[in-house]
């Protein structure tokens, strides 16, 4: 029943006068939302809001009614339904809050009493260990649904620490690992909550200002006891450390240099593959046995537990090959240590050396080309390892304990003594020039099924004189034949070393390759003119060609002066450039703008620019090369161009062939010239190479350009051909029988432009040698 209507103003049903009393309130809706009509003796339990014809009806309980009916009028309808929503979502919310909180309370005393748990961020390399094991064990998990698909791969290696030697880098293999998110897991019988989250938002990080995502994973596991969680992570771990089983863990600076990376996980090379002298290899690894395993030997003594080998000898001779055979065979990691990067400082590298990985293998590789030319200016470096920086480091108070240090270098004459007194070098090992029984095992390892050439080929290799490297090569040249290795072996000859500095009094080293050489390419065209092609040309007394040349600088004549006289610094210059001179070169130029990867991508161009097959650079042309560029990528460029030159006087084939006193009536020479030879072939060699059956590698002589490859090619077996017509007919061999013998497509291929004639004796002579 609809009461009087009297007035009066409340904000909200809840600003009502209370009273235990129910009663309905009703609007109507066409009206403006703030008129109510006040009813008495609603039905207890009525829904709060009803809609019927132009009225809408609230039923309010517990309020008081006034006796008589009343008008109500509301402020504004519409604020009110949104002051009491906001207060029911205040109210809701506190609610929830509160619940939220009591189970967090809850819950937490849960964990705390009921519950073990372990987070493992991925600042630690246990978090990509315990992922990666995960990955592996789907059969854990009871729930997982989000997962993040990855690469897994064993080699890391970059490609500046990989010399080919370690296992190759693999494919890598698709994971799916657990990503961020809940999931649930059963482990020996105890449920794991696993929860991959992140710690933060997103740095960054390192020099190259790479960003970083501190995540964690937090594993939970319903029991007060850690075995659980702690076999998990054993297992993780040792599931990680199965699977590097036999393998080498390498390191390098991080880029900041603040720490050390893992660089790549190998696969070691055999420690039976680096063959040294007699017992030199067994000795250096049980020396270095004794020492990892003498610590408390060292300790009650009150020696400090370090110990340091300097390998040297000439390149080649398997320093670094020989070092990384040593660190798998005793399975200690190998940290690459370079000094080269700008960001390393004294302190820095003390650092850095005191938190290198447990009983390591410290590596600091041609440890002269960092500070043989750089001790002078110690005083006036800023950045960058002083020597006595390194000095210190070394053997410095906080230098660590149980790692052996190995330094190697090509030139141990140059090296300070302090850097090299024992301490800091205890063992002094000469790794030199292979002798015949080097010789002997190499074979072996290369050929097993004919171990009985290998004497015959330790007997044609000519003793202490070349390098293992050198020895490698022509083994792998030959790896699929023996006997041509032994016959190769055969035509090796001569001390690598004594070649270069014989090499460079030759008499018939063509002048260009000898100014060259000299770095004095600046005084070709002058000696072009004058006629002088080759060094026998040349006077004893070299003041007057000079000033008819115009070769004024005193240094220069001196320089050539010297190189005809053998003097010894000149012949040093004249040999060919190491990678270490390489490196040292570049670094004594622009050692603050380069970096480590940058600086051994800079070796690594500047070496393939010197075209393979011909001489290598010399020391003397690099020292141009490095000093007319003005950015250190422009060397390998520069270097390489100025070795392309066509610099020879372009005399005609013919005349050469006339010169030379080989018939060449029959040879397509006539618009062809000497000049358009690659660089550094001679005749003799390619006939040699004709003769031996090989093919010419023409990519490999540098030349890529079709027109200029096929010219200089025509006039390459023009020449070799002509010379070799000369020798076979010199040893009687009759045009008939070559003729007769020319049935081989390939072969007359090979020959090319050469004539029929020519061809045919070149085969007649190769069947001869049982080479075809
Ligand atoms: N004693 C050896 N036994 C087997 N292989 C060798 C030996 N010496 C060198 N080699 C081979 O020659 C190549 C170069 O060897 P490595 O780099 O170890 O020489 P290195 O003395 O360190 O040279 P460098 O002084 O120029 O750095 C490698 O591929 C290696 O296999």
């Amino acid at each position: 029943m609809e009461g009087r209507v009297q007035s009066f103003v409340f904000a909200s049903e809840r600003h009502l006068p209370r009273r235990a009393d129910t009663c309905s309130i009703r609007k109507c809706v066409r009206q403006p939302a703030t008129t109510w009509k006040v009813r008495h003796g609603s039905t207890p339990g009525a829904t709060a809001m009803t809609k019927a014809g132009n009225w809408e009806t609230r039923t309010l309980r517990g309020f008081l009614v006034a006796p008589r009916a009343a008008r109500l009028r509301i402020m504004d309808g519409t604020f009110g339904s949104v002051l009491m929503g906001t207060l029911a979502v205040m109210v809701l919310t506190s609610a929830g809050g509160a619940l939220y909180l009591a189970l967090k309370l809850i819950a937490d005393q849960a964990t705390r009493y009921l519950c073990t748990s372990v987070t493992v961020t991925n600042r630690d390399e246990m978090h990509d260990t315990l992922l990666r094991f995960l990955s592996a064990r789907k059969d854990l998990f009871v729930s997982a649904d989000k997962f993040v698909a990855e690469i897994h791969k064993e080699s890391t290696a970059k490609w500046w620490q990989d010399d080919g030697t370690m296992a190759k880098a693999d494919a890598g293999q698709l994971v799916l690992r657990p990503g961020t998110g809940h999931h649930v897991l059963r482990w020996r019988g105890a449920t794991i909550w696993l929860h991959c989250h992140s710690l933060g938002s997103p740095m960054t990080q390192g020099f190259h200002r790479k960003p970083f995502f501190p995540a964690a994973i937090t594993l939970t596991a319903l029991t007060r006891s850690r075995a659980p969680l702690q076999t998990l992570l054993e297992a993780a771990r040792a599931a990680a450390e199965s699977g590097k089983d036999g393998k080498t863990k390498v390191y390098v600076l991080d880029a900041w240099c603040e720490g050390w990376d893992v660089a790549a996980v190998k696969a070691p090379r055999s420690f039976d593959s680096v063959v040294l002298d007699g017992s030199l290899a067994a000795n250096v690894l049980a020396d270095a046995r004794t020492f990892f395993s003498s610590q408390a030997w060292y300790v009650a003594r009150g020696i400090p537990w370090r110990r340091g080998f300097l390998l040297h000898g000439p390149p080649g001779t398997g320093k670094t090959s020989f070092v990384q055979a040593l660190a798998g065979e005793l399975g200690k990691p190998l940290c690459f240590l370079s000094l080269s990067s700008q960001h390393l400082s004294d302190e820095i590298l003390t650092s850095v050396l005191a938190v290198a990985p447990h009983n390591a293998i410290l590596l600091l590789e041609d440890v002269d080309a960092v500070f043989v030319e750089r001790r002078a200016s110690d005083s006036s470096a800023r950045r960058g390892v002083s020597f006595s920086g390194l000095l210190n480091a070394l053997d410095g108070v906080a230098s660590q304990e149980g790692r052996l240090l190995i330094m190697t270098t090509n030139h141990k004459d140059k090296l300070d003594a302090a850097l090299i007194r024992p301490g800091r070098a205890d063992r002094h090992i000469e790794l030199g020039y292979a002798s015949q029984a080097q010789a002997t095992a190499l074979f072996r390892i290369f050929f097993p099924t004919a171990p009985e050439l290998a004497p015959e080929f330790a007997a044609a290799v000519p003793p202490c004189a070349l390098s293992m490297a050198r020895l490698q090569g022509l083994c792998m040249e030959h790896r699929n034949d023996a006997v041509a290795a032994v016959t190769a072996a055969r035509s090796l000859g001569g001390h690598e070393s004594e070649l270069e500095s014989k090499a460079c009094l030759l008499n018939d080293t063509p002048i260009d390759e000898w100014l060259l050489r000299l770095g004095l390419h600046r005084y070709l065209p002058a000696f072009a003119r004058a006629g002088l092609d080759y060094v026998s040309q040349l006077p004893a007394e070299l003041g007057p060609t000079c000033d008819a040349v115009g070769v004024k600088h005193p240094a220069h004549v001196a320089r050539m002066a010297g190189m005809l006289a053998g003097a010894r610094d000149v012949v040093r210059g004249y040999r060919a450039a190491s990678r270490a001179d390489i490196r040292a070169l570049i670094l004594r130029r622009f050692r603050c703008s380069v970096d480590p990867p940058q600086l051994e991508a800079l070796v690594n161009d500047v070496a393939v620019a010197i075209t393979p097959g011909s001489t290598p650079i010399s020391v003397f042309e690099l020292e141009a090369a490095v000093a007319a560029a003005s950015e250190p990528e422009d060397i390998a460029a520069i270097a390489g161009s100025w070795r392309k030159l066509p610099l020879r006087t372009p005399e005609p084939i013919a005349a050469f062939c006339a010169r030379m006193g080989v018939p060449c009536d029959d040879l397509l020479v006539d618009d062809l010239s000497l000049s358009d030879l690659p660089h550094g072939v001679t005749p003799d060699m390619l006939a040699d190479r004709m003769v031996d059956g090989l093919a010419i590698d023409w990519a490999e002589l540098g030349l890529t350009e079709v027109g200029v490859q096929w010219r200089a090619e025509a006039a390459v077996r023009a020449i070799a051909a002509a010379s070799l017509a000369a020798r076979l007919a010199a040893r009687g061999v009759t045009d008939t029988d070559a003729l007769a013998l020319l049935a081989d497509d390939d072969v007359r291929r090979m020959f090319g432009l050469v004539s029929a004639v020519v061809c045919a004796r070149a085969v007649a002579e190769l069947a001869r040698a049982k080479l075809l």
